[in-house]
Protein backbone atom coordinates (compact mmCIF):
# COMPACT_ATOMS: atom_id res chain seq x y z
CA UNK A 1 0.00 0.00 0.00
CA UNK A 2 1.32 3.10 -1.36
CA UNK A 3 0.73 6.40 0.56
CA UNK A 4 -0.35 9.41 -1.54
CA UNK A 5 1.60 12.58 -1.56
CA UNK A 6 1.13 15.84 -3.25
CA UNK A 7 3.66 16.77 -5.63
CA UNK A 8 3.72 19.95 -8.17
CA UNK A 9 5.57 20.13 -11.01
CA UNK A 10 7.87 23.46 -11.00
CA UNK A 11 10.09 22.40 -14.00
CA UNK A 12 8.20 21.40 -17.12
CA UNK A 13 11.07 19.24 -17.94
CA UNK A 14 9.62 16.93 -15.07
CA UNK A 15 7.31 14.65 -16.27
CA UNK A 16 8.33 15.34 -20.33
CA UNK A 17 12.12 15.05 -21.04
CA UNK A 18 12.79 13.29 -17.23
CA UNK A 19 10.19 11.08 -15.25
CA UNK A 20 8.72 12.03 -11.84
CA UNK A 21 10.64 10.14 -9.49
CA UNK A 22 10.27 6.83 -8.51
CA UNK A 23 10.95 3.67 -6.89
CA UNK A 24 13.02 1.79 -9.27
CA UNK A 25 12.30 -1.71 -8.08
CA UNK A 26 9.63 -3.33 -6.28
CA UNK A 27 11.63 -2.62 -2.67
CA UNK A 28 13.02 0.42 -3.24
CA UNK A 29 13.31 2.48 0.05
CA UNK A 30 14.20 5.59 -1.82
CA UNK A 31 13.21 7.48 -5.29
CA UNK A 32 15.65 9.29 -6.87
CA UNK A 33 16.29 12.96 -7.27
CA UNK A 34 17.21 14.87 -10.44
CA UNK A 35 19.46 17.80 -11.23
CA UNK A 36 17.08 20.20 -13.08
CA UNK A 37 19.96 22.69 -13.63
CA UNK A 38 19.72 25.17 -16.96
CA UNK A 39 22.91 23.86 -18.06
CA UNK A 40 25.58 20.64 -17.16
CA UNK A 41 27.85 22.65 -14.27
CA UNK A 42 30.94 21.14 -12.99
CA UNK A 43 31.31 21.42 -9.10
CA UNK A 44 35.28 21.70 -8.00
CA UNK A 45 36.55 19.78 -4.85
CA UNK A 46 35.39 21.41 -1.97
CA UNK A 47 32.53 23.67 -3.65
CA UNK A 48 28.73 22.87 -2.69
CA UNK A 49 26.47 24.18 -4.77
CA UNK A 50 22.51 24.03 -4.54
CA UNK A 51 20.42 21.98 -7.09
CA UNK A 52 16.90 22.22 -7.83
CA UNK A 53 14.87 19.20 -8.53
CA UNK A 54 12.25 21.09 -10.25
CA UNK A 55 9.50 19.50 -8.03
CA UNK A 56 7.98 20.42 -4.93
CA UNK A 57 6.36 18.01 -1.90
CA UNK A 58 3.86 18.54 0.72
CA UNK A 59 4.02 15.88 2.73
CA UNK A 60 1.03 17.56 4.69
CA UNK A 61 0.57 14.50 7.45
CA UNK A 62 2.93 15.50 10.64
CA UNK A 63 3.64 11.70 11.18
CA UNK A 64 5.39 11.63 7.92
CA UNK A 65 8.32 13.09 6.81
CA UNK A 66 10.95 13.35 4.00
CA UNK A 67 14.61 12.94 3.82
CA UNK A 68 16.78 13.52 1.01
CA UNK A 69 19.84 10.78 1.02
CA UNK A 70 23.36 10.52 -0.83
CA UNK A 71 23.16 7.67 -3.66
CA UNK A 72 26.47 5.73 -2.64
CA UNK A 73 27.80 5.36 -5.78
CA UNK A 74 28.29 8.83 -6.02
CA UNK A 75 28.95 9.20 -2.53
CA UNK A 76 31.77 6.15 -2.11
CA UNK A 77 33.57 7.20 -5.80
CA UNK A 78 33.15 10.41 -6.68
CA UNK A 79 32.73 12.01 -3.41
CA UNK A 80 29.74 13.65 -4.10
CA UNK A 81 27.70 13.82 -1.04
CA UNK A 82 25.10 16.56 0.37
CA UNK A 83 26.33 20.01 2.06
CA UNK A 84 23.84 19.14 4.74
CA UNK A 85 24.34 15.12 4.81
CA UNK A 86 21.09 14.40 5.29
CA UNK A 87 18.04 17.22 4.04
CA UNK A 88 15.01 17.08 6.57
CA UNK A 89 12.19 17.80 4.34
CA UNK A 90 8.83 18.57 7.45
CA UNK A 91 5.65 17.87 6.77
CA UNK A 92 4.38 21.47 6.09
CA UNK A 93 7.17 22.29 3.88
CA UNK A 94 5.83 23.78 0.33
CA UNK A 95 8.14 25.20 -1.23
CA UNK A 96 11.13 23.53 -4.14
CA UNK A 97 12.76 20.40 -3.39
CA UNK A 98 16.26 21.54 -3.60
CA UNK A 99 19.43 19.29 -2.96
CA UNK A 100 22.29 20.82 -1.83
CA UNK A 101 25.42 19.17 -3.63
CA UNK A 102 28.62 18.71 -2.17
CA UNK A 103 31.60 17.75 -3.50
CA UNK A 104 33.40 16.45 -0.68
CA UNK A 105 36.16 14.36 -3.23
CA UNK A 106 39.38 15.40 -4.69
CA UNK A 107 38.42 15.63 -8.15
CA UNK A 108 35.85 17.84 -10.39
CA UNK A 109 33.00 16.15 -11.11
CA UNK A 110 30.47 17.35 -13.71
CA UNK A 111 26.72 17.19 -12.78
CA UNK A 112 25.36 16.70 -15.90
CA UNK A 113 21.19 18.03 -16.80
CA UNK A 114 18.52 15.49 -15.56
CA UNK A 115 20.93 13.54 -13.49
CA UNK A 116 20.17 11.43 -10.93
CA UNK A 117 22.03 13.17 -7.97
CA UNK A 118 20.27 12.19 -4.56
CA UNK A 119 17.27 10.13 -3.21
CA UNK A 120 14.14 10.67 -1.41
CA UNK A 121 12.94 8.89 1.33
CA UNK A 122 9.66 8.80 3.45
CA UNK A 123 9.79 8.06 7.01
CA UNK A 124 7.36 8.08 9.98
CA UNK A 125 7.70 10.54 12.60
CA UNK A 126 6.76 10.59 15.98
CA UNK A 127 6.97 14.27 17.98
CA UNK A 128 7.81 14.47 21.25
CA UNK A 129 6.21 16.43 24.48
CA UNK A 130 8.81 17.01 27.35
CA UNK A 131 7.65 15.74 30.36
CA UNK A 132 9.92 17.52 33.22
CA UNK A 133 11.63 14.97 35.95
CA UNK A 134 14.47 15.11 38.51
CA UNK A 135 15.41 11.94 38.01
CA UNK A 136 15.39 9.22 35.63
CA UNK A 137 14.34 5.60 35.92
CA UNK A 138 17.68 3.79 36.52
CA UNK A 139 18.98 1.87 33.47
CA UNK A 140 22.20 -0.81 32.64
CA UNK A 141 23.72 2.42 30.71
CA UNK A 142 23.30 5.30 32.58
CA UNK A 143 25.32 7.78 31.44
CA UNK A 144 28.34 5.58 29.98
CA UNK A 145 28.41 6.96 25.93
CA UNK A 146 30.31 8.60 23.54
CA UNK A 147 32.30 4.67 23.10
CA UNK A 148 32.57 3.90 27.00
CA UNK A 149 32.14 0.44 26.02
CA UNK A 150 35.54 0.03 23.98
CA UNK A 151 35.35 -1.76 20.58
CA UNK A 152 36.72 -5.18 21.63
O1 LIG B 1 18.15 19.25 1.70
C1 LIG B 1 17.16 19.93 1.97
C2 LIG B 1 16.86 20.32 3.27
C3 LIG B 1 15.74 21.11 3.51
N1 LIG B 1 14.95 21.49 2.45
C4 LIG B 1 13.75 22.28 2.71
C5 LIG B 1 12.64 21.42 3.32
C6 LIG B 1 12.70 21.73 4.78
O2 LIG B 1 11.43 21.55 5.39
C7 LIG B 1 13.14 23.19 4.76
C8 LIG B 1 13.85 23.62 6.00
O3 LIG B 1 14.90 22.72 6.25
P1 LIG B 1 15.63 22.71 7.68
O4 LIG B 1 14.63 22.86 8.77
O5 LIG B 1 16.54 21.55 7.69
O6 LIG B 1 16.54 24.02 7.53
P2 LIG B 1 16.70 25.26 8.48
O7 LIG B 1 18.05 25.78 8.22
O8 LIG B 1 16.33 24.91 9.90
O9 LIG B 1 15.65 26.27 7.84
P3 LIG B 1 14.24 26.79 8.42
O10 LIG B 1 14.61 27.90 9.35
O11 LIG B 1 13.51 27.23 7.19
O12 LIG B 1 13.56 25.64 9.11
O13 LIG B 1 14.05 23.29 3.64
C9 LIG B 1 15.25 21.09 1.16
O14 LIG B 1 14.55 21.40 0.20
N2 LIG B 1 16.35 20.33 0.95
MG1 LIG C 1 14.38 24.18 10.45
Amino acid sequence: MKTPIELKILDSRIGTQFPLPAYATPGSAGMDLRALVDTDLTIQPGQTILIPTGIAVHVADPSLAAVILPRSGLGHKHGIVLGNLVGLIDSDYQGPLMVSCWNRGSEPFTIEVGDRLAQLVFVPIVQAEFKLVDEFDSSDRGAGGFGHSGTK
